[in-house]
């Protein structure tokens, strides 16, 4: 499959249901408002260590106060102690920890149990490795599947998942931008969509007009009307 594709949806194949958009990765007060006010159900802090885009739990306390309830404050996290998974959540308040790394079913469990959601990042190549047993426990919560290096700005090539989508909620990310996003959508019909790098002006800054772009071009691919 050409995942680069730009080609607009027909009404035809527009997908019927509400598209859950996440905007991840954020870091300022100007840039969650443009996410909000342009329609995301869900923003994304990165806690994990290393990335240009981490912020720490007090920042991202602080965005999260101008966010609306409705909206999904999602925490993201990557071979971090459950602990430490634990503390920055709490610090910061998000409601849902996205995992990336190695983390397992009763890491999961553990983080679940003091109140948090959870969104399972996979790569393709984990998720295409897991057995049947793995695959249905995962399955059973929402995942995200997602290119081998998370927060990259790179697509995979995804059509097995034409015919082999997951089983459960799924959402799908990995190099999407306001160009391929609607025929991604209308091609694989994920639950949602996750975005960093395709709404940044350079890695790391995100840039407004393109997350109002993201969103635009995501839910033109949907049509809850039909
Ligand atoms: O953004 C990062 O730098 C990052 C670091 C460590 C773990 C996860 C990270 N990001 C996750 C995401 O931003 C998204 O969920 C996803 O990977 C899509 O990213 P992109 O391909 O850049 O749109």
């Amino acid at each position: 499959m050409e995942t680069k594709a730009t080609t607009e949806p027909t009404r035809k194949n527009r997908v019927n249901h509400e598209l859950y958009v996440k905007i991840c990765g954020l870091s300022t007060p100007e840039t969650v408002a443009a996410a909000v006010t342009a329609g995301a159900n869900a923003v994304g802090f990165v806690f994990a260590p290393g990335s240009p885009r981490t912020v720490g739990p007090d920042l991202a306390k602080e965005l999260i106060a101008n966010v609306p309830g409705h909206i999904e404050t999602v925490g993201v996290f990557r071979n971090q102690p459950v602990d430490t998974v634990l503390e920055l959540a709490r610090r910061s308040g998000v409601d849902t920890v996205q995992l990336h790394g190695d983390e397992s079913v009763a890491d999961s469990e553990r983080i679940q149990a003091q109140g948090f959601g959870i969104l399972r990042a996979l790569s393709i190549n984990s998720y295409r490795a897991l057995d049947d047993a793995q695959r249905s426990r995962w399955e059973t919560g929402r995942i995200l599947l997602d290119a081998v290096e998370p927060g990259a700005g790179v697509t995979f090539d995804a059509a097995d998942l034409v015919d082999a989508p997951p089983a459960g909620t799924w959402i799908l990310a990995g190099g999407l931008n306001p160009g391929n996003v609607a025929h991604l959508v209308a091609t694989l019909n994920p639950a949602g969509v996750d975005v960093s790098s395709g709404v940044e002006s350079s890695r790391g800054i995100k840039d407004s007009e393109l997350i109002r772009a993201f969103i635009t071009a995501a839910r033109s691919a949907t049509d809850s009307t039909s």
